[in-house]
């Protein structure tokens, strides 16, 4: 292998992993400054004073969901941090997606974590998928989801194969919108921009997910088997060690709409027998020229934004992607 440009590549080797039950206080509760997380959620211990017979008016989400609470359907998706089910508020009849996060993991990763469940959870935006909750049980952090019943983009590229170009833009707009409010009002790179991440549901809207939380349990599992899965749809810049920032969210999109328009992963392994090692597949985003989307398949139009799009992600504003 080359790889010159690898050199600043950070593969940490995971600290020896500490008991969860050595950051919980007797009760059975994380704690990290004011925050706590436990059963009843996460909460700011300030907060806790507070006056709770003023809301008069109280909806299922604002009061602290349990276990207790919720009703098991299906399982619907596996990430590299735990399982995803479809639950049913037992009372209310609200479907959820509840993501379990398994905490044995370093404490300093799970610290990250209780402060990105914060940030998630004061997340509103029409296109980022609503965190409602969190709570704790029994060794795992879960994520009381909005559902979105359409999946992700994996689910819709294997059932279509291809998307056409007016359905890309729309999907690219609601995602773009999205990240325009991620990077300009939360001040948040995403980190993670990838089809699993970019859920969908029955009324077309199309919504990131997995902010914050994920790229933590990525870099909390360094070189893992779910470190593949993670590190596909990295920028260059971030592979290669270089200082980052919202402009590698970019790059990363412009790979999804063009693995959605082409219908695989736009970077072939040279020889067609797959990747020798993922560190090839690395490398080739590091030197190669960025893929583009085939002239002959596309209209003009489409194969200039895509190129625009790579050449440019690291000087790109993101409204100018925006239609007005
Ligand atoms: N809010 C949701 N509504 C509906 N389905 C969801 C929701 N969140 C996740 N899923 C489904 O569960 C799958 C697993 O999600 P999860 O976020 O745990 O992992 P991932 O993004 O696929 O992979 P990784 O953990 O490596 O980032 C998703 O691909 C999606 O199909």
């Amino acid at each position: 292998m080359k790889g010159k440009k690898l050199l600043g590549l950070k593969l940490d080797v995971p600290a020896q992993e500490t008991p969860v039950d050595k950051f919980l206080t007797a009760s059975g509760t994380f704690k990290d400054g004011e925050l706590r997380l436990n059963q009843r959620g996460l909460q700011l211990i300030s907060e806790e004073t507070g006056d709770e017979t003023q809301s008069t008016n109280l909806k299922v989400e604002d009061v602290q969901l349990s276990m207790d609470d919720l009703e098991m359907i299906q399982v619907i998706g596996k990430g590299s941090g735990g399982v995803v089910q479809l639950v049913r508020h037992k009372w209310v009849g609200t479907f959820y997606a509840l993501k379990g996060i398994q905490m044995n993991i370093q404490e300093s990763f799970r610290k990250q974590i209780v402060q990105e469940l914060k940030i998630n959870q004061a997340t509103q935006n029409p296109h980022i998928v609503l965190c409602h909750q969190s709570f704790y049980h029994n060794g795992v952090i879960y994520l009381v989801l909005e559902y979105m019943d359409r999946g992700s983009v994996v689910d819709i590229i294997k059932q279509v194969k291809t998307i056409l170009e007016p359905y890309l833009a729309v999907l690219c707009k609601q995602v773009l919108e999205g990240l325009l409010y991620l990077h300009h009002e939360r001040h948040v790179i995403h980190r993670d921009i990838k089809p699993s991440n970019l859920l969908v549901n029955h009324n077309g809207e199309v919504k990131i997910t997995d902010f914050g939380v994920s790229a933590v349990l990525a870099s909390s599992m360094g070189q893992r088997d779910t470190f593949v899965g993670t590190y596909n749809y990295m920028a260059p810049e971030r592979i290669s060690g270089s200082s980052y920032d919202y402009k590698s969210d970019i790059w990363s999109l412009g790979l999804v709409i063009l693995e959605c328009a082409i219908g695989r992963f736009p970077y072939i392994p040279s020889e067609g027998e797959g990747w020798l090692s993922f560190y090839e597949l690395l490398e080739a985003i590091v030197d190669q020229p960025p893929p583009s989307a085939p002239a002959d398949q596309f209209s003009p139009e489409f194969c200039s934004f895509i190129s625009s799009w790579y050449a440019k992600h690291s000087s790109l504003k993101l409204h100018m992607l925006l239609p007005p």
